[in-house]
């Protein structure tokens, strides 16, 4: 995280980003995602406010962190585990958490947003943000597939908006996508050299396959013929039924002759009935607590 707090610092161009020390994150959306960049963020000493609607949901992200936690050390601290738990102690006290999105960007260095896959959301949060957070804060969306550009066009600091596209679940993937716009000027790059495409990166447009046969014997084929550590049906349960839905649709609305994003009656069918994958227990697989 220190590492692209720094490439953002760097890349910005305007004057009154490039001194900018990246201290205080806040993440807006204490999901999935939101709960994985804080974790790394307030890992890597960063002083984090996670955002999210209710206290009920913070509880929740601030569990999911702890877990996540105990699990890294594990590994980090197997012959310390006093260490472990003072690291575990220490990253905990790095986090707080606001139900108040206005007070917990008011002395931000950098705001992360990882909520609903919804432009019109997205916006409306940058917007109404964007009077609230001081001059020199870096906004950052963890969209998987939505145009940057028009996020920051919601605010009055295009030159300081951009992407920061996460890899679920976030303390084990290595892979960070810095995404630019026009108006990040300067140097501000995408740090992976890819094609750059609905939905950011090639690396999306391979999660997109068209399969035919069991989801049993898809999944277990990608894994063992192509190196996949899960094979797609269960990394789109992994993902969350409703947040590929959001991106599916929203590339069919870009392509709408493109067969690669025709809509598909079984996800359709899964996410109306609330079979959102592993965070609700049930999408193509059923899952335990
Ligand atoms: C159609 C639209 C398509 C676009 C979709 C867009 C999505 C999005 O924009 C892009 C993405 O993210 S795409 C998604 C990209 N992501 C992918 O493709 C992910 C592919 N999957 C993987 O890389 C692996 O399956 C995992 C790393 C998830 C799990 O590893 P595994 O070996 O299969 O099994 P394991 O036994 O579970 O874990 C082994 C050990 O790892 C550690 N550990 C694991 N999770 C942890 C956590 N949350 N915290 C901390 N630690 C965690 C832990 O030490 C654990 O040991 P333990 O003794 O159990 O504690
Ligand atoms: N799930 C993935 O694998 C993955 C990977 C990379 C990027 N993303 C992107 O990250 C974002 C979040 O995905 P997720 O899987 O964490 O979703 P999620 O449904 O797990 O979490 C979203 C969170 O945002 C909160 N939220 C929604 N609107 C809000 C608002 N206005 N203010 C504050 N909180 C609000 C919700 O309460 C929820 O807790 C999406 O844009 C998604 O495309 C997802």
């Amino acid at each position: 995280m220190a590492f692209f707090a720094h490439q953002i610092q760097r890349s910005f161009s305007s004057s009154v980003v490039r001194n900018v020390v990246i201290k205080n994150v806040t993440i807006i959306g204490g999901g999935q995602m939101g709960a994985g960049i804080a974790q790394v963020a307030a890992s890597t000493g960063h002083s984090v406010t996670l955002v999210d609607m209710t206290d009920d949901i913070l509880k929740k992200a601030m569990k999911g962190i702890q877990s996540s936690l105990r699990r890294v050390v594990k590994k980090k601290f197997s012959d310390d585990p006093e260490s472990g738990d003072d690291f575990i102690q220490k990253v905990m006290q790095n986090v707080s958490t606001n139900t108040n999105p206005a007070a917990a960007v008011t002395s931000s260095d950098l705001v992360v947003e990882a909520i609903v896959e919804n432009m019109k959301i997205k916006q409306d949060l940058f917007g109404f943000l964007d009077k609230m957070a001081p001059e020199h804060t870096i906004f950052a969306s963890n969209t998987s597939s939505l145009p940057i550009s028009d996020m920051a066009s919601a605010t009055s600091r295009p030159d300081r908006c951009g992407g920061l596209h996460f890899f679920n679940p976030v303390p084990m993937m290595k892979l960070v996508e810095v995404v630019a716009t026009s108006s990040t000027r300067g140097r501000f790059r995408s740090l992976n050299p890819c094609l750059v495409c609905p939905g950011h990166t090639w690396v999306h447009q391979r999660c997109v396959s068209v399969c035919h046969g069991s989801k049993e014997d898809i999944d277990i084929g990608m894994k063992l013929g192509a190196g996949y550590p899960m094979g797609p049906f269960e990394l789109s349960d992994y993902v969350g039924l409703d947040t590929i839905k959001f991106i599916t649709d929203g590339w069919r609305e870009k392509e709408p002759d493109n067969p690669l994003f025709a809509p598909s009656d079984l996800l359709n069918k899964l996410v109306s009935e609330g079979k959102l994958g592993k965070k609700s227990l049930q999408g193509f697989y059923k899952y335990s607590k």
